[in-house]
């Protein structure tokens, strides 16, 4: 395994009710009154299959967004009555136990995780080619809060909360990579995505989850409920996103990392947001230990993804790939997993498309692991036998060097339900994969390098085929893991480097120089 030099020192809501008449005998056919602020209000009435005109307003000059917003609210009519509650993970739509969003709880009953159920029978009053269009009318813009790739999808995130109480950097709506380059040349195919999620406010997926439970945390201290601060353990995504939503909220936020086993970069985001940052001499598996227990008995709310509320945010991503795909399902999506939320996330994002018409069918899923971590990995091959955490160990994929995962329960019944597959990179396998990647344009992190490995298996075994079009999840942003990358080039791995491009040391003068660019050009013009 790597030298210890790779680690750092430190550590509408504005859509109307429908209104239903009969035509006919058997038909309800919906017809509504659109008052939403990117639908156009002068038209009035729209059936719910025919696209939305685009707003055509323009805001006071004295108005910034989020008043132009609550100008609007003011002006319009009844709002919608979509709503959501906790209930016990995998209950049914008849679960007797269940808690209103507005209470501060993280378990069942009976110590299980909880989920976020939404109101699907008035969600259903809208068809599919309703939602589509009305999340297609509100991509791009700078409306409040729907600019947001996550808040653009409200009504199925926090339907209820005031638009007012939302913390959001307008984030989500991130580059689908066409990686043209990167298929042709390593795996012969012609239909490759990446989903950028980590090109984003703080550089990984962690903002989609984290502005909608900082926003239901402001809502709560708006409530005058106790919470006094915000805070989670992390490998280093969780913490930066924590920190600089609950900054630009002005609320406290509390940081539990591994001490030594997070990047110089994604140290230096909760110090620069003001977080309280703690350093620990332990693992994330002990952080996240503690954290539970620190939240159990102090007004800190936890904002990890055992609160089912971050899935909420994070599921936008698979409504956006669909979205990006003009809502033609894609046939893979390859999501690097540690703490497992995310992979549910997906399945949760493509199913409630398909159970709400919008698409016909979901994706197969798989979760991609490190070796050096990967206990879902072992349980797949025991064929979910028998489930053992794991000591987990030093990976370059540092922010997924998890053992003993809180959604374990959640990736299972995603991956079960989506005839899904668990894939495993070696430290080597998912270095290569990363610089191959970063070869043909790109510059991945480790972990998007994991999930690129389980790619290059699947497509050399034939599961995957050379025409299936299929979306690798890019989790967070490169630039957050220099060390790495840098050493690798450099050759400081020991038995590492097989797609190593070092740089050339080069006396300065203009000799020394000519003959180093004529060795270049002539290997280019033999390789042409
Ligand atoms: C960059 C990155 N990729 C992947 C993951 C895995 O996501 P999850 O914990 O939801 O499985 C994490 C965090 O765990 C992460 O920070
Ligand atoms: N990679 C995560 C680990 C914690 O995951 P979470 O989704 O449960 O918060 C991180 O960056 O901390």
């Amino acid at each position: 395994m790597a030298s210890s030099s790779l680690f750092n020192p430190c550590v509408s809501t504005l859509i109307p009710k429908p209104r239903s008449i009969h035509q006919g005998k058997h038909r309800p056919v919906t017809i509504i009154k659109c008052t939403s602020p990117t639908f156009d209000p002068s038209s009035p009435i729209t059936n719910i299959n025919s696209p939305p005109a685009p707003a055509k307003h323009r805001r006071l000059a004295e108005e910034n967004i989020r008043d132009e917003a609550r100008r609007q609210r003011s002006t319009e009519g009844e709002r919608h009555s979509f709503t959501a509650k906790y209930v016990p993970f995998n209950a049914g739509f008849d679960s007797l136990e269940w808690y209103s969003l507005d209470e501060i709880v993280y378990r069942s009953r009976s110590g299980g995780l909880l989920d976020v159920q939404h109101d699907m029978e008035a969600l259903r009053k809208f068809d599919g080619a309703y939602w589509r269009s009305l999340f297609d009318s509100r991509v791009g813009k700078t409306t409040w809060p729907y600019g947001s790739g996550v808040w653009s999808k409200k009504e199925w995130v926090l339907p209820e909360i005031d638009e007012d109480d939302i913390v959001s950097a307008f984030e989500g709506n991130t580059n689908l990579f066409w990686a043209e380059r990167f298929g042709k040349q390593f795996l012969e195919m012609n239909d490759l995505w990446v989903k950028h999620c980590g090109i984003s406010h703080t550089g990984s997926f962690k903002d989609l989850g984290m502005t909608v439970l900082v926003s239901q945390v402001n809502r709560l201290r708006k409530m005058k409920r106790p919470v006094v601060g915000v805070g989670c353990a992390s490998t280093g995504d969780t913490s930066a996103a924590l920190s600089a939503y609950c900054a630009s909220a002005g609320i406290p936020s509390i940081v539990f990392l591994p001490a030594n086993k997070i990047s110089t970069a994604q140290l230096v985001q909760p110090i620069a947001n003001g977080a309280l940052v703690l350093s620990i001499d332990t693992d994330f598996d002990g952080c996240m230990k503690l954290i539970r227990e620190i939240t159990s008995e102090l007004p800190i709310y936890l904002a990890n993804s055992l609160n089912s509320l971050r899935l909420e945010g994070q599921k936008t991503a698979a409504i956006e790939i669909l979205q990006q795909f003009d809502w033609q399902v894609p046939d893979w999506v390859i999501v690097p997993g540690g703490n497992l939320g995310n992979i549910y996330a997906f399945y949760k994002g493509f199913k409630m498309c398909q159970e709400l018409g919008l698409v016909d069918r979901i994706p197969r899923l798989v979760c991609a692991q490190a070796a050096n971590a990967n206990p879902l990995y072992l349980y797949y091959k025991s064929e979910w036998k028998e489930f053992k955490p794991v000591k987990a160990n030093r990976t370059f994929a540092s922010a997924i060097q998890i053992g003993d995962p809180v959604s374990i329960d959640r990736a299972v019944y995603a991956l079960q339900n989506s005839n899904g597959i668990v894939e495993e990179a070696t430290e080597e396998e998912l270095m290569d994969a990363m610089a191959q990647a970063d070869s043909t344009g790109m510059f991945v992190c480790p972990h998007t390098g994991v999930a690129l490995t389980a790619l290059i298996k699947l497509r050399n075994s034939g599961v995957i085929g050379p025409g299936d079009r299929t979306v690798v999840v890019s989790t967070a942003h490169g630039l957050k893991f220099t060390h790495s990358k840098t050493d690798y080039h450099s050759g400081a791995i020991p038995g590492m480097g097989q797609f190593a491009n070092p740089p050339v040391s080069v006396q300065a003068d203009y000799g020394s120089v000519m003959d180093v660019l004529k060795d270049f050009l002539s290997s280019k013009k033999s390789n042409r």
